[in-house]
């Protein structure tokens, strides 16, 4: 929910109020995070957006102090709101900047959390960054505090960027506040081999121009990368990475800065099933606004081997994304009142493919699903072509040995009759390059969660 100033200055708080001020604050995810973040933790709590023009700030802030157990600030407040509060914690005095207000006691104490956001996810990733070189992007707020964490944790901090008079006067910065912190600036083109933590900290990537990279190449000795960006969830810095290279998008740290805000207000500690589960949902929801929004579909469809996991993938995302789920194998059994293995036996493949592609016919115009396809349901390209009219079609590229195990139990595919595993492998060959060409994206994992988030981040 956004709230214009005027509709904040009537507000009448029922339970207890937190809210975000920003301009401009259409974007946010903020009330849907802060949502779940209480919904785990059991708490009976209101959270929204208040669109707050600077000019504002010091009444909005008024308001809020009468109205509102805690705030956090976005653009452009985060320095502004300063002069409005009573105390603030020595960390976002350096840093410059306030996210999250804690109103008690009849004051206001400030606190930034995104700082916190940024440790929590090198954490959560098991990374240490003490005595290694560390590359950070950008020298404006969110690479202040990426920096200032860097530094601080005992990194070899490197500043670079197009402007390396700014990236200088960040460096003496924070120089000036960790006067024993390892930080120097670099043009982009004379990183040491040696960097092995990565950080985009500029807005380049972001969408709309998802081409756009902070870096043309990564240091040869990368070993993680982090962007804070999470539109798209997967940067052009990050696919810069090997696979051996671990990435992770800004998201965790919107989901971190947001737990941590809620320790402040209520000394609630997440554990990392609950946090892992709520990046999860997120990550969902954005996958859904992308579909809409960037490929302008209304379905996702899964192609694949049979056993690479469509049924059992296709039926948890569409329960994460609140969609239909339509199971095309199950779909057809339905409308012709038989097993599959009975319409191979009484009108062969051919006979099959003929219903499969009826099938298409009537589901190609529905939307707002999931809609997981048999294994040869795109062998023909009417049939991919029908499934592309509404829908992004994902190819699970699940690897051979665990589709073999998938396999193992099952007897209902008529086309793995006889010598199993070898009538498995001359079929997966065959069938390989033809999923991976009708695909719009082709994602890969063994694990199911492990592949749920491959599908999110490849929308
Ligand atoms: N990644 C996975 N890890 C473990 N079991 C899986 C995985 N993917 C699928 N399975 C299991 O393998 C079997 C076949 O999966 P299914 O979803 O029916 O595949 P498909 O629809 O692609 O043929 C099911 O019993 C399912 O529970
Ligand atoms: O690969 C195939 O040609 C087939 C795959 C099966 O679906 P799954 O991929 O869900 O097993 C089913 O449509 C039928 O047995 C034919
Ligand atoms: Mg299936």
């Amino acid at each position: 929910m956004i709230l214009t100033m005027d509709e904040f200055r009537k507000y009448v708080p029922e339970k207890p109020t937190f809210a975000l001020f920003g301009h401009p604050i259409a974007h946010t995810m903020s009330p849907e995070l802060h949502s779940k973040l209480f919904r785990a933790s059991g708490k009976d709590c209101e959270y929204f957006a208040v669109d707050v023009p600077p000019e504002d700030l010091e009444e909005a802030m008024r308001i809020a102090s009468q109205t509102c157990g805690g705030l956090n600030l976005t653009i452009p407040h985060k320095k502004a709101v300063f002069q409005y509060l009573d105390a603030v914690d020595e960390t976002a005095k350096n840093l410059g900047s306030v996210n999250t207000v804690f109103f008690h006691d009849g004051t206001s104490v400030g606190y930034n959390t995104d700082i916190l956001g940024f440790s929590g996810s090198l954490e959560f990733d098991g990374i240490s960054v003490e005595n290694k070189t560390a590359v950070v992007c950008g020298y404006g707020g969110v690479a202040r505090v990426i920096c200032y964490h860097l530094a601080n944790a005992g990194a070899h901090v490197l500043i670079t960027g197009r402007n390396l008079t700014k990236a200088k006067a960040l460096r003496n910065d924070i120089r000036s506040y960790l006067p024993q912190a390892s930080i120097n600036i670099m043009p982009a083109t004379q990183l040491p081999r040696a960097t092995a933590i990565v950080v985009n900290g500029t807005p380049l990537g972001m969408y709309p121009n998802e081409h756009a990279s902070p870096l043309e190449k990564l240091p040869i000795g990368t070993e993680y990368v982090f962007d804070t960006i999470y539109n798209p969830p997967e940067t052009a810095l990050m696919k810069l990475a090997p696979r051996s290279v671990k990435t992770r998008n800004g998201l965790l740290m919107l989901v971190l800065q947001a737990a941590y805000a809620q320790t402040i207000w209520f000394g609630t500690q997440f554990d990392s099933a609950d946090l892992t589960r709520i990046l999860r949902l997120l990550s969902g929801d954005m996958a859904k606004k992308r579909l809409h929004d960037v490929y302008g579909k209304q379905n996702i469809v899964l192609c694949g081997f049979m056993g690479s996991g469509k049924t059992t993938i296709g039926r948890k995302l569409a329960r994460a994304l609140q969609y239909e789920f339509v199971d095309m194998d199950d779909y057809l059994e339905k409308r012709e009142g038989k097993k599959i293995a009975d319409i191979f036996a009484e009108v062969g493949e051919s006979g099959f493919r003929d219903i499969e592609t009826d099938c298409a016919r009537e589901i190609s115009d529905r939307t707002g699903c999931v809609i997981a396809l048999g294994g040869g349901a795109v062998l023909r390209q009417t049939n991919v072509a029908l499934y592309k009219k509404n829908g992004l079609l994902i190819h699970l590229n699940t690897p051979f040995y665990r589709i073999v195990q998938n396999l193992s139990r099952d007897t209902s595919r008529p086309l793995l009759q006889g010598d199993k595993e070898k009538q498995t492998r001359l079929l997966f060959n065959k069938r390989k390059k033809i999923y991976l060409n009708c695909a719009d994206r082709s994602v890969t994992g063994t694990r199911i969660s492990e592949i749920m988030d491959a599908v999110f981040r490849a929308i």
